[in-house]
């Protein structure tokens, strides 16, 4: 057993790991070592080439995690969570959206004192990754006619730079245009959060020591003390990494939790009928499972997609159903691929690969609450997921799809993105009433690859929280969690540049901490 000690023990190179590891080392006399479970990303072609993200799904880079079932929605779906450095940063599609102002009052209003928006976006404007709306010469004419078509048919306004209505304004209400993304447009490559926080500083720091093909098994416990990480390294050889002052969890909204259980910490008794020990009791861990539900309409074109493109789906719409509320309630991604898996698999045809259009509507504010837990004590085995799609009180999540699927056909039927269109594939146009579009559009159904909230930020009061305003976890010293489990509630759109913000206020909290 080697015993190696430092200032701060991170668990999780991803994407809020990336963060904390480039900005707690800015002090030279800080010791931090990042524990990672995947490669390395340094020259990884196929993981920094952006445009080719779809082909790292499902790959060795992919922990696939599966779901339980869902009687209610579809339980195909697979979580894929990235196994490699900058976390999902360097698997995901880096589409880039502040979170919107009253998602942050929503923040403040559920017990998170100091997430507020004017503080969050002045950490929003630290971020490193490269930030911009899609280059002119990844601007196809397809996108371009389905944006002007969308406008049209809505009534929204053409946006040129989604970010700047949060930055300097309000936020926005509706609206389409071509998305923001993180990457070099001369390159095409990702600016990933290990990209813009590690790259430059590999190498450099000599303070920083990154521990690749090395997986956080178990948290060390001294008492009520987090003291260090038990790992098992790509030889299968285990190891306790120490840390003095802090242990950071950065693993992800699904394997922060499972470490968290795994060693103990967590709702007692589920915790004794798997067999784990018990050292502190803590209901909220794995609780308040949230996503971002979609689900698909798609199409066959008259003509091939055009090949300029970022990542296969560089537009967004917005359209706002509920007036009470000043953010829209539903988004629309664009996929200029037949992104079929889901609906291959309930028999419809696919178009070729340069032949298929798609909206995808999903469901900014899901009202459905879901869950993770471990079926067994063995570090080994996956924990089980249970997202409870489509199961909220008034079915509001499956009116959101049902209105979706209706708007998309009348944005295809308006020109000049009708000419494009020679056919509905799926669902196709004799499935009509509420009812079949809803049972459609659930069977259908897809994540957008947002798990969030399984071990969420609340007032130190709220004996549901998982941790405090400050990330430090309930009830221990020596622990906090830096990722998207914190999140209270759910941003209204897609969370990356929200899971880079706070870290990037975490690592101030740290500091002033220490
Ligand atoms: C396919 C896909 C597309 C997406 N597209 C977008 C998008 O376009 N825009 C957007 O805003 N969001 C998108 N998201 C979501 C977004 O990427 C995530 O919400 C965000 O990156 C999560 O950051 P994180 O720091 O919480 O976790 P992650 O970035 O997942 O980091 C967790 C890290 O911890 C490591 N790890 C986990 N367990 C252990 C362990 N036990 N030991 C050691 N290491 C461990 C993992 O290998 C990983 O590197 C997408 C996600 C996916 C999967």
């Amino acid at each position: 057993m080697e015993h190696t000690e430092f200032d701060y023990v991170i668990v999780g190179g991803g994407t809020a790991g990336s963060v904390l590891a480039n900005r707690l080392t800015e002090d030279p006399n800080t010791t931090v070592c990042v524990i990672e479970g995947g490669p390395s990303d340094v020259g990884l072609e196929r993981v920094l080439r952006l445009r080719e993200w779809l082909d790292l799904l499902d790959s060795d880079l992919d922990y696939g995690y599966t779901t339980v079932e869902q009687p209610r929605g579809n339980s195909h779906i697979v979580h894929s969570r990235a196994r490699v450095l900058g976390g999902c940063s360097s698997h995901n599609t880096l589409i880039s959206f502040r979170p919107f102002p009253q998602d942050l009052d929503d923040w403040v209003a559920a017990g998170a004192e100091g997430w507020d928006n004017a503080t969050v976006q002045s950490y929003a404007d630290r971020i490193k990754c490269n930030i911009i709306p899609v280059a002119p010469q990844d601007r196809n004419e397809l996108v371009q006619d389905w944006v002007t078509a969308s406008a049209k048919s809505t009534g929204v306004p053409v946006v040129r730079d989604f970010n700047a209505l949060t930055s300097h304004g309000g936020g926005f209400s509706e609206g389409v245009g071509f998305l923001s993304i993180a990457y070099d447009p001369y390159t095409g490559h990702r600016s990933s959060a290990s990209v813009a926080y590690l790259h430059p500083i590999l190498g450099q720091r000599h303070n920083l020591t990154l521990r690749t093909e090395t997986w956080a098994q178990e948290l060390v416990l001294d008492g009520d003390r987090a003291t260090g990480v038990r790992v098992r390294t790509q030889d299968g050889h285990q190891e306790t990494i120490r840390a003095r002052t802090e242990v950071l969890l950065c693993a992800g909204a699904i394997d922060t939790p499972r470490l968290m259980l795994l060693s103990g910490l967590g709702p007692a008794e589920e915790l004794r009928s798997v067999g784990v020990q018990v050292r502190h009791d803590l209901p909220g861990v794995g609780e308040h499972l949230l996503d971002h539900p979609e689900s698909i309409i798609m199409w066959e074109t008259t003509k091939p997609v055009p090949e300029n493109t970022v990542m296969h789906s560089d537009g967004g719409l917005f359209v706002r159903r509920d007036s009470s509320d000043s953010r829209p309630d539903l988004m629309f991604h664009v996929y200029q691929v037949p992104f079929d898996d889901n609906t291959a698999r309930l028999g419809y045809p696919s178009p070729g690969p340069r032949n298929a259009i798609c909206m995808t509507p999903n469901i900014p504010r899901s009202r459905s609450r879901g869950k993770l837990w471990l079926t067994s004590a063995d570090p080994e085995v996956h924990p089980a997921l249970d997202f409870r799609y489509f199961t909220d009180d008034d079915d509001y999540d499956a009116r959101t799809i049902v209105d979706g699927i209706r708007i998309a056909r009348e944005i295809a039927a308006t020109e000049p993105f009708a000419s494009w269109i020679s056919r509905e594939v799926a669902p196709g146009p004799q499935v009509q009433s509420d009812e079949e579009l809803s049972e459609f559009g659930r069977r259908a159904a897809h994540t957008v690859y947002h798990p969030a909230g399984t071990c969420k930020m609340g007032a130190p009061t709220d004996t549901t929280a998982v941790v405090d305003p400050q990330l430090r976890v309930r009830g221990l010293s020596g622990l906090r969690v830096v990722d998207a489990s914190v999140f209270p509630t759910m941003p209204s759109p897609n969370p990356m540049v929200t899971v880079l913000a706070v870290a990037e206020r975490a690592a101030d909290l740290i500091r002033a901490d220490a």
